[in-house]
């Protein structure tokens, strides 16, 4: 797994407990997910269809630094099935992992449209690709 993204824990992203806000840590991972895909799909037309089971197993504090891994599961044939965890950087502990997020490319229609992709591709093979 690619750990890409890491986010710096502020005030505005805690609950009332001084730990980090549960659906503020969906909404990075919703956001990395839809970044991930737009970027492996070539399309900016993407949204998440479903979500696995969510379990929360560490937690973060202010000024502790987090990170967020995304791997692809499957290709289906319009929809990409990832796999996510957050680590606390500080802790090195686990915060969450969510298997199964299940995010769909869309036609200008709004339509799930077939992706044609079936493996990951890294920005740097599509570059000599293209030379
Ligand atoms: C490069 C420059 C970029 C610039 C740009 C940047 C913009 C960067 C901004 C970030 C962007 C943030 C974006 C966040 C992401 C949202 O927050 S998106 C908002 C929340 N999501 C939604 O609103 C989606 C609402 N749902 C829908 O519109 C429809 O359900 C959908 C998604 C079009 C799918 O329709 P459907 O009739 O269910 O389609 P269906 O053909 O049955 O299924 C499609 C595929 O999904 C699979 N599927 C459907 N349901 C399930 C399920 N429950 N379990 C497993 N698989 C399923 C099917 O098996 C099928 O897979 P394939 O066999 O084709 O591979």
């Amino acid at each position: 797994m690619r750990f890409h993204t890491r986010k710096w824990v502020k005030p505005e992203d805690l609950n009332a407990n001084g730990t980090l806000f549960g659906g503020k840590l969906l909404a990075w991972i919703d956001e990395e997910a839809a970044l991930y895909s737009i970027i492996q799909l070539e399309n900016s037309k993407v949204v998440t269809k479903y979500m696995s089971e969510i379990n929360f197993l560490s937690s973060a504090r202010q000024g502790d630094i987090v990170e967020i891994g995304m791997e692809v599961e499957k290709f289906g044939k319009s929809s990409l099935t990832l796999n996510c965890e957050v680590r606390n950087k500080m802790t090195r502990e686990t915060i969450i992992k969510v298997d199964n997020i299940i995010m769909v490319n869309l036609g200008d229609d709004g339509k799930p449209k077939p992706h044609g992709k079936t493996e990951v591709e890294f920005v740097k093979d599509r570059l000599n690709n293209d030379k």
